[in-house]
């Protein structure tokens, strides 16, 4: 695909496979197979034999579609052993699949961080596997974050409508932690670092100089001042009017139950004047992704901000339970390696890295 015509200027793409026993090789050989990327400069990382497998697999069943054929693409053949290999079983989430999915997001970012890849797209692992593999991170952001030495890290969701145009953006104050340590988590401090790093994003990756940001309460009705919870009055409020400056409006603390009817709007293409915010900043992983999900499941893309290399991810999981039938959309996939791409190209133009 990429292997002849290399030039300097074109951003290098690195493309994890994920959890083998997951969609994310079918979706990777799926995007792939779209002639938009077939000038990209793009390495598979992965095991070269899984996805050899899986297109075998999968071009036997009845109208699969178009897959791209693995010997066109230029891979990086991580090896993980041949007992992990013939512990792998399609649908099943395992420690081999862990091992696996860990051995390649590992081979990514060691040779990001060494300035071989401008970017990583990763394809979507399980940390249970992870977990079972004796790997404890929550996740990949977390990995991705520590290897790489660096200090900041937020998981931003970016998606386009296919209706308006129009683009949602929603980061996530907190993400992979339960539920009830939310409201403990959540301080002025890691507000303003979340904030902060949303702001360079905006105006380095998007090109928004003053920015305007919704920001979401906590509690229903954001408290109805004290009755529902306290958190808004505490501290969120006065945050919120301390941030405000001429180079930033922040709006909020917004209900979280209609925090998301204009980007809804805005979405749907319903209203003209939904007059909808630059970006959304959502206090958990849930208030922020139901929305992101109910609008854009086959296509939103996770990136995370703060990394001195670019880095996205389709915003689906692994789909264990469709695993090899073929129905897999990779929509979220090819938006994650657009998105990567134009990041890559816009970072080396402005010569803009996080720090
Ligand atoms: N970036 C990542 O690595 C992510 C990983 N996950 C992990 O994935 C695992 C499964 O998570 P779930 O909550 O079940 O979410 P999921 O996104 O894997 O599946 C939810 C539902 O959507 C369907 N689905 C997902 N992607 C699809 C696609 N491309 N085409 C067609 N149908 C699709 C699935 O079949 C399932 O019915 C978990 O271990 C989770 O932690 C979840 C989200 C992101
Ligand atoms: N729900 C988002 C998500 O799970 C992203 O996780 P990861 O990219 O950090 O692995």
């Amino acid at each position: 695909m990429s292997q002849s015509n290399h030039t300097i200027n074109r951003p290098r793409l690195a493309i994890t496979l994920g959890d083998p026993a997951g969609i994310g090789p079918e979706v990777v050989l799926k995007a792939l197979s779209d002639s938009q990327f077939w000038e990209f400069d793009i390495t598979v990382v992965g095991t070269r034999s899984l996805l050899v497998d899986t297109y075998t697999k999968l071009k036997s069943i009845d109208g699969i579609g178009k897959l791209v054929e693995p010997s066109e693409l230029k891979i990086l053949d991580v090896e993980i052993g041949a007992a992990t290999i013939a512990n792998i079983i399609p649908g099943e989430g395992s420690a081999a699949s862990g091992r696996a999915s860990f051995a390649f997001l590992e081979q990514a970012i060691a040779r990001a961080t060494t300035g071989e890849f401008d970017a990583i797209v990763t394809a979507p692992i399980a940390k249970s596997a992870w977990k079972a593999a004796g790997y404890n991170y929550p996740g990949q952001t977390e990995l991705l974050q520590e290897k790489s030495g660096a200090k900041r890290v937020g998981m931003l969701f970016v998606a386009r409508s296919p209706h308006t145009g129009w683009i949602l953006r929603t980061l996530l104050a907190t993400t992979h932690i339960p539920l009830c340590q939310v409201a403990k988590v959540l301080t002025p401090e890691l507000m303003t670092q979340k904030l902060d790093l949303l702001v360079e994003c905006l105006k380095n990756d998007f090109g928004i100089e003053y920015p305007r940001i919704a920001v979401s309460g906590l509690n229903p009705h954001s408290g109805e001042q004290g009755q529902l919870g306290t958190e808004e009055q505490d501290w969120l409020v006065h945050w919120i009017e301390e941030q405000n400056s001429t180079k930033l409006r922040l709006d909020g603390p917004i209900p979280p139950d209609t925090m998301w009817v204009k980007p809804g709007m805005a979405w749907y293409g319903n209203s003209q004047n939904s007059n909808p915010a630059d970006a959304y900043l959502a206090l958990y992983h849930d208030q922020g992704l139901i929305p992101v999900k109910l609008m854009a499941f086959d296509r939103a893309v996770n990136t995370s901000i703060g990394l001195p290399f670019v880095r996205t991810s389709p915003d689906h999981g692994t789909a264990f339970d469709i695993a090899l039938k073929g129905i897999a959309d990779a929509t979220s996939m090819k938006a994650a390696i657009e998105l990567a791409q134009s990041l890559s190209i816009q970072r080396k133009e402005r010569k803009s890295i996080f720090v």
